[in-house]
């Protein structure tokens, strides 16, 4: 990455590398809400780190704490090693950060914000040159309550990086922002994990955190309920499983063409899983009989959830408040 933060490793090996952010026994409380319950969580060095939960979970208060914005009721937290309140202003030249909503002076134009923010650290990057990455040059002049949300997004991703930063809040850093304008922001994230740079993101999107992610930690009620690579979230439970989507099949009538002992269901996503021993030859059976009753697959995959499934199991379906 041209102009970009300097780079010291490319992959992360979780056992070996270097810790940047560990916290043990956070518990924060609003009044009569439990926010953060007794949650555990590290990020290593170069590491994306992709905080996944329902409305109310705990994320940002999570992040806000690390961040040095909020005071914790218990637990320890390092970040770079540092103590985010009592250590801020030595924390705050190696962090940058990405608030959910923005929090800029509505008359300041895009660039003059920008410039600002630059003008507070030792050895920013090009203002000129990242606005360019962002996609945001041609909206220069623009005072920033004339952004769209989308714009504001990346103004604000642009603000929490021209310090070149070690490690990276990014709270829902996508959120709103259209097809191309997302993919730009994956790009710009994975290049900064090649820089070394560590990430800290929340998202509600979870094919986000299957991108990016290096580790996922799904976060509900305000603990850690599960955590993992993507891959091995999506392994959870899924051995001796066959996934089929399609549309008009009957679970029973299906089991009932497969041998003895294999069963069928529907998984909280609505497609089929059909559970025993996976062979080849009942991959074979299953489309032998999609074929003969006419129904097209369109997908037929072995021993995987989705990330989805993993999230509403271990989240339950109900919308929070
Ligand atoms: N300043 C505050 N005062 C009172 N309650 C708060 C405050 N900040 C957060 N909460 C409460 O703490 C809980 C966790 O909120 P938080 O914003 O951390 O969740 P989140 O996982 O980031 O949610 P979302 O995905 O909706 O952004 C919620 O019940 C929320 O209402």
């Amino acid at each position: 990455m041209r102009d970009a933060p300097a780079s010291s490793s490319d992959s992360v090996d979780r056992a070996a590398g270097e810790t940047t952010l560990s916290i043990r026994g956070l518990v924060k409380r609003y009044d009569d809400v439990v926010a953060v319950d007794g949650l555990d969580l590290d990020m290593r060095r170069g590491e994306v780190l992709a905080l996944l939960g329902p409305n109310g979970a705990g994320k940002t208060t999570t992040v806000e704490i690390c961040e040095g914005f909020d005071r914790p009721d218990a637990g320890e937290i390092r970040v770079l090693g540092l103590d985010p309140i009592a250590e801020n202003d030595a924390l705050r030249s190696r962090i940058g950060v990405m608030l959910q909503g923005g929090g800029a002076y509505p008359g300041a134009k895009a660039a003059e914000m920008l410039r600002l923010c630059a003008s507070y650290c030792a050895d920013p990057l090009d203002p000129v040159w990242l606005m360019d990455v962002l996609g945001i040059a041609d909206i220069a002049g623009t005072p920033f309550r004339r952004l769209s949300g989308g714009q504001q997004q990346r103004l604000s991703l642009a603000c929490a990086l021209v310090g070149r930063p070690e490690l990276v809040f990014l709270d829902e850093p996508t959120a709103g922002l259209d097809a191309h304008a997302r993919i730009m922001v994956w790009e710009l994230i994975t290049r900064l994990k090649s820089d070394g740079v560590s990430v800290l993101l929340t998202t509600h999107h979870l094919e986000e955190a299957e991108e990016l992610a290096d580790h996922i930690v799904i976060i509900d009620r305000g603990r850690a309920v599960a955590s993992g690579t993507p891959a091995d979230l999506v392994r959870r439970d899924a051995e001796g499983q066959l996934r089929l989507t399609a549309e008009g099949v009957d679970d029973d009538a299906l089991a009932s063409a497969l041998p003895a002992g294999y069963t069928c269901s529907r998984s909280q996503t609505g497609d089929h899983l059909v559970h025993g021993d996976i062979t080849p030859q009942i991959v074979s059976a299953v489309a032998a009989w999609c074929a003969q009753n006419d129904v097209l697959v369109t997908s037929l995959t072995v021993d995987t959830n989705s990330l989805q499934d993993v999230f509403l199991e271990l989240t339950g379906r109900e919308v929070r408040a």
